[in-house]
């Protein structure tokens, strides 16, 4: 049995469809990625699977049980990190994650041994409040207090966003661990780069899907070489690749502009004047197949 299945999910604010037909699964043990920009859907995709709003359309389950008749099962066995901090402010490290292991009728002894690779690295603060932690603490914390129960589905929610790029790190090899303990992880993030770091991912822009595979996957199914081109004068050099009829598609990415092409390009480029031409091949990223399925849609 999957772990998750979501089937023709719809949400509706007004007249926003945030979440739009969305459907898939999830196996069990999966460490699963929502990976998609600001305002995508995916907050409104993990409140409906942690059973905080109902769904206007279609159906879900987690660990089996249905999120709007089985809310209560599925409120003991999920643990949920919200993407905003959750924690109270003025409560020590220490009394947040007791709150949270008294709501759910435990305690932290019991659960010790799936918290502890974490809670260690928080225990020399269990005196400090949790509105004076550093972010990467406060999320650390956050996980404590989202894994007391012993769920065996866990929902993340953008849980690196405003993060350190060390702490980041350091959260996603916590992820990988908690992997192990067989709990089936679905985190959602903006950043491109951790999509590498889940089994499967699913892209997700104005609350649909547009690829759902491993990263491995997604990359491979990009069907043209790509090259990263660039040269002294970068906006002349983007708007002559967006003119040129042997581009096929172009676009400014980091210092470089990642283009699509037939033919001479570097040649076409040197007769229109640019200088410090530089073209080569580069790996296509997952950043460079959201794009390319967001044009694709338009
Ligand atoms: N309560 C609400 N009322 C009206 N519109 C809403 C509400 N909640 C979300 N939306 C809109 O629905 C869309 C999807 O929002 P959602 O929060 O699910 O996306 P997200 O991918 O999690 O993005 P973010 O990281 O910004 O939260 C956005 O356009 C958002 O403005």
């Amino acid at each position: 049995m999957d772990a998750v299945i979501v089937n023709h999910l719809r949400k509706v604010y007004q007249d926003k469809t945030a979440v739009d037909d969305v459907s898939f699964a999830v196996k069990k043990g999966e460490l699963f990625g929502l990976i998609g920009p600001d305002g995508a859907g995916k907050t409104s995709i993990f409140r409906m699977l942690t059973t905080l709003l109902l769904p206007d359309a279609g159906s879900a389950t987690v660990d089996g049980y249905d999120v709007v008749k089985d809310y209560k099962a599925i409120r003991n066995l999920a643990g949920y990190m919200p993407g905003k901090f959750s924690l109270y402010q003025d409560l020590t490290v220490e009394e947040n994650i007791n709150f949270f292991a008294t709501v759910f009728k435990t305690t932290v002894a019991k659960n010790y041994d799936l918290i502890k690779d974490i809670y260690i690295q928080i225990a020399p603060f269990k005196k400090r409040r949790a509105g004076k932690l550093s972010g990467g603490m406060k999320q650390k914390l956050a996980l404590c207090c989202a894994l007391i129960h012993r769920p065996s589905v866990l929902f993340l929610d953008e849980p690196t966003t405003g993060v350190d790029p060390v702490s980041r790190k350091e959260f996603w090899e916590m992820l990988r661990k908690l992997k192990e303990q067989e709990i089936t992880i679905i985190v959602s993030t903006p950043y491109m780069d951790e999509a590498d770091l889940c089994d499967r991912i699913a892209l997700i822009q104005d609350g649909k899907i547009l690829s759902i595979d491993t990263p491995n996957a997604v990359v491979a199914a990009f069907p043209d070489k790509l090259y990263a081109v660039k040269a002294d004068q970068m906006h002349r050099l983007l708007k002559a690749l967006q003119a040129s009829p042997l581009v096929k598609d172009s676009y400014a990415f980091g210092e470089y502009a990642h283009v699509t092409f037939e033919g001479d390009l570097e040649q076409e480029l040197a007769k229109q004047g640019l200088t410090g031409i530089e073209l080569q091949t580069t790996p296509v990223t997952i950043e460079d197949c959201f794009i390319k399925l967001l044009k694709e849609k338009q």
